[in-house]
């Protein structure tokens, strides 16, 4: 018989936690680092300060910085990379037919370039991540980042992290890839020295192993985190995901500062990208919670016994549960013979039965108030900050439940933008992360596809540009895999949430998108009314001339020089053909603007309509004139009685 470690089953099936290939293992390691600093980070209060780097390291210099020589070839035909002369002229030939296509397609070929060209020399990267969050005690970094499944984030809290893996996912892969060890920094708030380490972890044992470690001074009283760990990936094949991913992350938390930078060996190919803070406001901090009874399995049922300091049945459930009050707790189940005290007595079976008991009772839900979503404030800035789109509508749903655990669900709908392509762009985050992988699976995106009925709301889903943004909070996301990459799309209660708070964006948007429409053709029949004018006004004129200067015969005439009086004015030259193209204009433009009026009015001003208005004399003495006068309307203070 054989025993695995925790580390070890994660080194060898390390696609369960997102590091499938060397590429994705880069995109993982900085997500889950970049993630680690923003819990970190808000759980103190802070607003988050997080940089971000990526060092290329070439197989030459990680040679170098390892201790191994870099060997010359002796024989080139005993390696991968060898391309014999015919090969080679393949290769080229292939190449220059290809040309005019990566012409067309830059930044594609360069990829394809790139790629092929570190087919044959690996890169390395130095990732580091350092923040201004909590920081970690000295004595517990060894097991916070040397130990799989180890973490502080195990409690029923919504958190990004939730596994107590990524971290050591990262340093496993670099074990793995270069086996050089993890540098951390880190220093609680007020604290007077920084604690360095640099550790690895052995896989075999899951345990830390510490190369090093000391307490540096800490002059400035800095607090937070930096880890840097040297791993084995692929920045061609995965910028735009590390890109996107940075992205969405500043959309979906503004209130946080990303500076991220990517160090090449070539100084030209490096990066620096700067997502600035765009509010001081940040959510109200997720609180820890207690089990709903519908959420605890027995086994769960058992520990919780096993560590309560009840010892009452009674006072447990009314202690160590949310949703149960202390009378309702008191009431007897079946036979209360059958839970006899102490609690800490209960055979198996009435654990049995006192799990099947908290299935079966009804229970009030789980309230909401220890979660923190983003809010539809946060939403709509982070939005409108990286998109700039025209129209944007949020919604955030009311609580809802699954499983006994507290779900919310908030949505954005925008419509048109920078950077976002026609169709249907869907963008998902869970506990505030961006999901980027598997959305064909996914709930969210799934929902968008297949549920909303477009059209409906006057949103055409292959020419305009919409932007579907959805955000789920809860104290148990249910992702499929440690990975945290999908939401799977087989609950009901979490479909019909995301629906809901879809369509109440869309309902939002066909309001915006039916007056914007009106004014658009309103604006269309003015331009058009303007472009005839020239030529009414010479009909007119020219039908006018001609009446005026022949005899008036029959009373219908007579009765038109006498009542209209336009005759005459026109014979006397008065009235020409440009009186009447300046007045046909101005009634166009009156006819306009008196519409135009009460669209604004409809919309309830807009912003270029407002004028401030002071209803408070600015002197003590009263004064009651002259009127206000506004575009829209007059305003007169009256004197009454
Ligand atoms: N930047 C940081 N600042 C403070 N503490 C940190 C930081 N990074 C990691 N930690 C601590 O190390 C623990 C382990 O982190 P790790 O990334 O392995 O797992 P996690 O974040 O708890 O869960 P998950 O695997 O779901 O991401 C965290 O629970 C946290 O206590």
């Amino acid at each position: 018989m054989q025993q695995k470690s925790p580390a070890e089953f994660f080194a060898e099936n390390k696609n369960i936690a997102g590091f499938d290939n060397p590429g994705k293992c880069l995109y993982t390691t900085v997500r889950e680092l970049v993630e680690n600093s923003l819990d970190a980070a808000e759980s103190s209060g802070n607003l988050p300060d997080v940089e971000v780097t990526i060092e290329e390291i070439s197989q030459k210099r990680m040679n170098t910085i390892r201790g191994i020589a870099n060997l010359e070839r002796v024989d080139e035909t005993l390696y991968q990379d060898f391309e014999t002369e015919d090969l080679r002229k393949k290769r080229m030939a292939k190449e220059a037919r290809e040309q005019e296509k990566l012409m067309k397609a830059a930044q594609k070929a360069e990829v394809k370039r790139a790629a092929a060209a570190s087919k044959s020399t690996k890169t390395f990267y130095k990732v580091t991540v350092k923040d201004n969050g909590t920081g970690m005690p000295h004595k517990d970094i060894p097991n916070l980042l040397g130990r799989v499944l180890s973490g502080t984030k195990y409690g029923l809290q919504q958190t990004r992290g939730k596994f107590g893996l990524g971290a050591k996912m990262a340093l496993i892969w670099s074990k793995m890839s270069t086996g050089l060890p993890i540098e951390v920094w880190s220093a609680r708030q007020g604290q007077s020295f920084i604690s360095y380490y640099k550790l690895d972890i052995d896989i075999h044992k899951n345990e830390p192993n510490v190369h090093k470690t000391e307490e540096k001074p800490n002059p400035d009283r800095w607090h937070g985190a930096e880890l840097s760990v040297t791993i084995l990936g692929n920045w061609q094949y995965y910028r735009a995901k590390i890109h996107k991913y940075l992205r969405q992350i500043a959309v979906i938390t503004p209130y946080a500062k990303f500076s991220f930078a990517y160090v090449a060996e070539d100084e030209k190919n490096s990066i620096r990208i700067n997502f600035t803070r765009r509010t001081d406001k940040m959510p109200a901090p997720p609180k820890e919670v207690k089990y709903h009874p519908a959420s605890v399995d027995l086994e769960l049922i058992k520990r919780l016994i096993a560590v309560t300091k009840c010892s009452t049945l009674r006072q447990f459930l009314y202690k160590d549960f949310s949703s149960i009050s202390k009378d309702y707790a008191g009431m007897p189940p079946h036979q209360p013979s059958r839970f006899p005290m102490p609690l800490h007595s209960l055979s198996q079976q009435c654990k049995g039965l006192l799990h099947q008991l908290l299935h079966e009772a009804k229970f009030k839900d789980p309230d909401k108030d220890h979660l923190s979503p983003a809010g539809e404030y946060n939403l709509r800035l982070g939005i409108l900050k990286e998109l700039n789109p025209e129209l944007v509508a949020t919604h955030q749903g009311d609580a809802r439940v699954l499983e006994g655990h507290a779900f919310v669900v908030e949505a954005a709908v925008s419509v048109g933008g920078r950077d976002i392509k026609p169709g249907i762009n869907v963008y998902r985050f869970a506990n505030r992360i961006p999901l980027l992988f598997e959305g064909g699976s996914d709930v969210i995106t799934r929902t968008a596809l297949k549920r909303i009925n477009w059209a409906n709301y006057k949103i055409n889903q292959t020419s305009d540009k919409v932007g579907v943004f959805v955000s789920i909070v809860s104290t148990k996301i249910p992702y499929k895999g440690a990975g945290k990459e999908y939401i799977a799309d087989d609950m009901d209660e979490m479909v019909h949430a995301v629906k809901h708070a879809l369509q109440q964006c869309c309902l939002q948007l066909k309001v915006k998108i039916t007056k914007q429409q009106a004014a658009k053709e309103q604006k269309l029949r003015r331009k058009n009314l303007i472009k005839y004018v020239p030529n009414a006004a010479a009909a007119v004129f020219k039908v006018l001339q001609t009446m005026s200067e022949t005899p008036a015969v029959g009373p219908k005439r007579r009765r038109m020089e006498t009542d209209n009086d336009i005759l005459g004015p026109v014979k006397r030259r008065e009235v020409e053909e440009g009186t009447l193209v300046q007045r046909l204009t101005e009634y166009v433009e009156r006819i306009d603007t008196d519409m135009a009026l009460e669209y604004q009015m409809q919309q309830g001003m807009a912003e270029g309509m407002q004028q401030p208005l002071f209803l408070m004399p600015q002197t003590a003495l009263h004064s009651y004139g002259p009127p206000l006068q506004g575009t829209a309307c007059t305003v007169c203070l009256l004197s009454v009685g």
